[in-house]
Order: structure tokens, then sequence, then C-alpha cells
């Protein structure tokens, strides 16, 4: 018993045998998954296992039934998916979802919106992590770089303050020189800001650089987890090698 009340406190989101469908397809078949207070979690597995869904999942843009999903021990199954963002879990969505149309300012203002005491002012820390964004604030999203993007979606997830924040392949389409700032940034969110951060990442080098926990999926089940120096090629082989 007092294993498992360790474990609560440690573990800021805890999945616990997940199953989820889309129609007929069952997609995540008794899922877990711990993120660890203070890590950097890389959630790993080949195309299509379910790690997006999972994510999903646990923001609330997708259903599931049977077992929990737990944040600071709370319950979130039955919390709507703007509930979980106002209790601390900022979302960085696959392929970043900006608004294109909106200058940065607005689509900052739109991680704001729901806010519960009405409108706030960004808070200063987004711009100090992200200068372009105020160089750059009454420019059209769509008009931006792919990693002046990411950093906006980035600092959109941001404006609520989020504990744990959560980021679904943040490189995706963006220039490999770029890629290197987003790892920095991750860094030192974690590191430096403090955050708990839970991450898609295909890419085994900029894992390593930046986790310090790893979860792998096959098939839509749980099937390793470590620290990321247990991440051997063995592990990689057998799990994440095409
Ligand atoms: N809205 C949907 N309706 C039906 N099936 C879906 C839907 N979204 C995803 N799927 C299916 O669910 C499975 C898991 O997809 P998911 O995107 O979660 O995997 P993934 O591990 O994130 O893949 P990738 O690495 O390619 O992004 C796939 O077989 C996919 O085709």
């Amino acid at each position: 018993m007092a294993a498992v009340m360790e474990d609560a406190a440690e573990n800021l989101l805890a999945v616990e045998k997940v199953d989820l469908r889309y129609g007929q397809s069952q997609i995540l078949w008794g899922m877990n998954l711990a993120v660890r207070r203070g890590s950097c979690t890389c959630l790993m597995g080949r195309n299509g296992v379910g790690k997006t869904t999972l994510l999903r999942a646990v923001m609330g843009l997708a259903p599931t039934f049977g077992g929990s999903i737990r944040f600071h021990g709370q319950d979130l199954v039955r919390q709507p998916a703007h509930q979980r963002a106002r209790i601390g879990i900022g979302y960085v969505p696959q392929g970043r979802e900006i608004f294109p149309q909106l200058t940065v300012l607005e689509n900052l203002q739109v991680g704001l919106g729901i806010r519960e005491h009405g409108l706030s002012e960004i808070p200063e820390r987004i711009y100090e992590l992200f200068p372009i964004l105020k160089q750059f604030l009454h420019r059209r999203g769509g008009d931006l770089s792919g990693g002046q993007q990411q950093q906006l979606a980035i600092g959109r997830a941001l404006v609520l303050e989020p504990e744990l924040l959560i980021l679904d392949e943040p490189n995706e389409g963006i220039q490999p020189n770029i890629v290197r700032e987003i790892g920095d940034i991750i860094i030192r969110l974690n590191r430096e800001v403090g955050l708990t951060v839970l991450l898609v990442e295909q890419k085994l080098p900029f894992a390593r650089r930046l986790g310090t926990d790893f979860v792998i999926m096959e098939k839509g089940r749980w099937v390793a987890t470590g620290t990321m120096s247990e991440l051997t090629d063995e592990v990689v082989k057998a799990h994440l090698a095409v």
C-alpha cells in the first residue's frame, strides 16, 4: 500500500488499463503510461501503434472505455477537454494546429480564452522563451516559418502556465537546423522552468538527448518503460527498429 501511495505522489500523470475504440477498431488495449513528476518522458513506438491516440485520450479529445487517467491523482475521465487544459495540462498537437489567419497575439489569446476568470495578460515568460513571438506579435500565424509556428504552438500551450506539457512530434516538418533549437527549448522548459514533459518522438537521437524516461508501445499496448539510460540497443531493436 505504501508503495502504491508513493507511486501516486511521484507520478504526475498515470494512465492505467485504458481501452479505446474508433468505431469497430480497437486502438488502445489496457494501455498503461506513467509520467514521473519533473521527467521528460518520451512516448515511442513504430508508426500507427496509437501514440497520438493516447495523447488525445489524455486530453479528452478521444473517448476511452475502462481504466483510468489520473492527473495529480484526480481521475480525468469525466472531465471535458477544456477542463483538462485548465487544471494544468498544456497540449501541442501533431501538425501544430495554429490559426493561420489570426495574428501571433490572437493565437496566444486563444490559449487564454478558456481561463475561468476572463482574459488576462500573456505571461511575459512566453516572450522571454520565444523572443521571435514578441517581434512578430502582429504578423499572421500563416506567414511564420515552420519552426516559428512550432514556437507559437508551444507558447500557446504555455499561456495557462501548465505543470505538464504534452507535445506530439514537435519536429515533424521542421528544418533540421531548427530541430536543435526546439530541442533546446524543451530541455530548458523541463530542466530550468521545471515543467514535466510528455513527448511523442520518433527520432532516437532527439529522444536520447531530451528524455529522462521512455515508454514504448506496440499495437496499442504498453511494452516497455524505463529511464533513458535503460533504452539499450536491444530494446530499440526489439520494439522500435523497422
Ligand atoms: N479518427 C480516427 N478514426 C479511425 N481510426 C483512426 C483515427 N485516428 C487514428 N486511427 C487509427 O488508429 C491507429 C493509431 O493511430 P495513431 O495516429 O494514434 O498512431 P501513432 O502511433 O501516433 O502513429 P504515427 O507515428 O504515424 O503518428 C492507426 O491504425 C490509425 O489508422
